[in-house]
């Protein structure tokens, strides 16, 4: 008998004007806990898996338990077919403890997605090292930021490589190629697509260890999937030029230590995804422009959290002023918030024998 709990950090995407590149792993965990039973020859569990699933976060959205379903025992099945194991090991029950709100901008899905590679991983005893797990999860959320931050934890850079035309032509497979729909319990035999290798890669940056994260979150969903669909396809060159050179101030701005708040507020503004989005979130617009550091001490900077509608503020003091005056802006809409203060999260997804 085997028993191991993973740990995975959600994560906050793009922190202003970093869209797809920027991330960061913050101190709101979710767990499994493993245990894989060897004594036992054969199983009477679909897929040999057996799911329990305790919602910390009160999100309205049921999570299946089907293991051909559920989007991290569907993610562990996919590493574990690329390595010709078509089911998990005779007995694996998996306990999931998850306060991380779903589809509210905190990367629950790429949390889900990490701790799903890393799942298989596990049961199938693959040693495939955090960075090939990264190309696994690029197959299915195929932008780096969350991803890379829930797995390697911290504040992080990310970056996908120039690959072959035959890779990049692997790496488009259709998701539907890479999680089948759920086949009825009927194994099709058919092995998945393999990641090329080395698709995505990142790059910690430091982080100054006064500066916490304020998220407020409403209580509404935006999938990401329709918060991408607002985006345009071409940018301007002044909107392009404007995010390179506050994406190139912010990992610097926000290493330093003291933290400077102008150069804070300066570096996280963004013209490529924020103000598209405000058609999805109702008082956006206001939220990011009615507070500064200047009338607001202790403030650093605010931006969009991932896809929405979670708002990120960063800030070193007055967190409960900050967190009220946002929240009493979304209720001037109807629209209620829970708050949390977190922290980065710098070890990522641990692994831990019990
Ligand atoms: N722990 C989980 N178990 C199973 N499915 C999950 C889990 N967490 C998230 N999901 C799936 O992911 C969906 C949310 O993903 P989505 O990308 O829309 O939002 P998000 O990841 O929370 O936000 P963002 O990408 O903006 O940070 C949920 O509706 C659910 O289907
Ligand atoms: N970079 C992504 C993060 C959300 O998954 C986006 O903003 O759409």
């Amino acid at each position: 008998m085997r028993s191991f709990l993973i740990k995975t950090p959600c994560s906050s995407a793009n922190i202003g004007p970093g869209f797809d590149v920027i991330g960061l792993a913050l101190s709101l965990h979710m767990e499994l806990k493993v245990t894989v039973d060897d004594s036992k020859t054969s199983s009477e569990l679909p897929l040999n898996c057996q799911i329990t699933y305790e919602d910390l976060s009160k999100s309205t959205e049921q999570i299946s338990l089907d293991p051909e379903v559920n989007l991290i025992t569907r993610v562990a099945l996919y590493v574990l077919r690329c390595h010709n194991q078509r089911a998990f090991p005779v007995e694996t029950k998996v306990h999931i403890s998850n306060p991380i709100p779903l589809g509210r901008g905190l990367g629950s899905s790429g949390t889900a997605v990490v701790a799903g590679v890393m799942l298989g991983n596990e049961v199938g005893n693959l040693g495939l090292s955090k960075e090939r797990l990264l190309d696994y999860c690029l197959m299915i959320e195929r932008h780096p930021d969350n991803v890379a931050a829930s797995l390697f934890g911290g504040f992080v850079g990310t970056y996908l490589n120039e690959l072959k035309p035959e890779d990049v032509a692997r790496k488009e497979i259709p998701l539907s190629e890479v999680l089948p729909a759920p086949a009825g319990g009927i194994d099709t035999g058919n092995k998945p697509p393999e990641p090329p290798l080395g698709i995505g890669h990142y790059r910690k940056f430091d982080w100054a260890p006064e500066i916490k994260a304020i998220a407020i979150i409403p209580d509404f969903v935006v999938p990401t999937a329709n918060a991408r669909n607002v985006l345009p396809q071409t940018y301007s060159r002044a909107d392009v030029v404007f995010n390179l050179q506050r994406a190139a101030l912010l990992p610097a701005a926000l290493g330093t230590s003291p933290p400077d708040p102008d150069m804070i507020f300066l570096a996280m503004q963004d013209r490529v995804h924020q103000p598209y989005r405000k058609t999805l979130i109702p008082g956006l617009t206001e939220i990011l422009q009615f507070m500064t550091p200047l009338t607001q001490p202790g403030l650093l900077g605010i931006c969009l959290s991932g896809a929405g509608p979670t708002i990120l503020a960063l800030a070193t003091e007055n967190f409960d002023q900050i967190a009220d005056r946002i929240i009493a802006q979304f209720a001037s809409n109807n629209i209620t918030c829970q708050w949390k203060l977190l922290e980065p999260a710098q070890a990522g997804t641990t692994v831990t024998e019990i």
